[in-house]
């Protein structure tokens, strides 16, 4: 995998994976999220061991307290890619699990400062395997993200939600590949997350448009990969 010209720009490839339910939730309304089955859990690490990153929001972080790290396969060497966490307020609870020593982390931010979120970041700051990058703005500047992340040798992310963050990565474009997992399960909810959330395309010709390229049956549901469909007016 190889990074992806951005106009000019260079910035990793992208793929957005989430397990979902047949309704396109990734999550109850009280929040249970255990979609995948063991095989599906299997398949997001194997993707895990062959990116440089491993992309949540903060919303997830607080949501679920992952690991992010491969740990459902074996692998030899252990190779755990860095972790990146987009976090424009710093909410990043000092204990939570991403913060482990098992991989490197690195924290979005911005560069806008409490005094809270300053006391926050000098805490941070001394933890040998977390890295800070800050962007201008009220939130996390993804595109500048892409490009800071690019220079420093990352040159794919694997993408792993929630519904937030998917949302502004694919308003901007910054996603190249899509891996679902559909369970066999409706949890409904007009409030549970679902896959993309944010605040949506206004009409088809915006929306993100996909090549399907392969499917196959997996812990009874389905995986969907498609190729996201860049400039989809060029030919037209
Ligand atoms: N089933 C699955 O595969 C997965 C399920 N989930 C579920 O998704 C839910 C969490 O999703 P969300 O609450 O939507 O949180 P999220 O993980 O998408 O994080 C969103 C937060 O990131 C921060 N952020 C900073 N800059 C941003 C930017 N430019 N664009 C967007 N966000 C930015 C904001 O604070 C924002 O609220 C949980 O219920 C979790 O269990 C999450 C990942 C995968
Ligand atoms: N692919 C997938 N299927 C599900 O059913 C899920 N709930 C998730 N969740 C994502 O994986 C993270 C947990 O990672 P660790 O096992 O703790 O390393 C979770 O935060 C979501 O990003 N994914």
């Amino acid at each position: 995998m190889t990074g992806d010209s951005m106009s000019n720009t260079l910035k990793p490839y992208v793929i957005s994976n989430v397990g979902m339910s047949l309704d396109g939730k990734l999550a109850t309304v009280n929040n249970d999220s255990r979609i995948s089955g063991a095989e599906d859990l299997k398949r997001v690490h194997r993707l895990r061991a062959m990116v440089d990153g491993i992309m949540v929001g903060i919303g997830t972080v607080l949501k679920d307290d992952p690991r992010l790290t491969v740990h459902k396969i074996d692998t030899t060497p252990r190779k755990n890619p860095v972790r990146i966490v987009v976090d424009s307020k710093l909410k990043i609870p000092l204990n939570a699990r991403v913060l482990n020593r098992e991989a490197k982390t690195i924290i979005a931010t911005t560069s806008k400062m409490s005094r809270e979120k300053e006391k926050k970041l000098k805490m941070l700051k001394k933890l040998k395997h977390v890295d800070i990058i800050e962007t201008d703005g009220d939130r996390v500047d993804l595109k500048k993200l892409m490009e800071v992340l690019y220079k420093n040798g990352i040159r794919s992310i694997l993408l792993e939600g929630g519904g937030t963050l998917n949302w502004s990565m694919f308003k901007e474009g910054l996603v190249d590949r899509v891996s679902v997992y559909i369970a066999p399960m409706i949890f409904g909810g007009k409030n549970a997350p679902t896959y993309v959330d944010g605040e949506g395309f206004k009409s088809v010709e915006e929306c993100v448009k996909l090549k399907l390229e392969r499917y196959y049956l997996m812990d009874g549901g389905i995986v969907l990969e498609f190729e996201v469909v860049k400039n989809p007016d060029k030919n037209k």
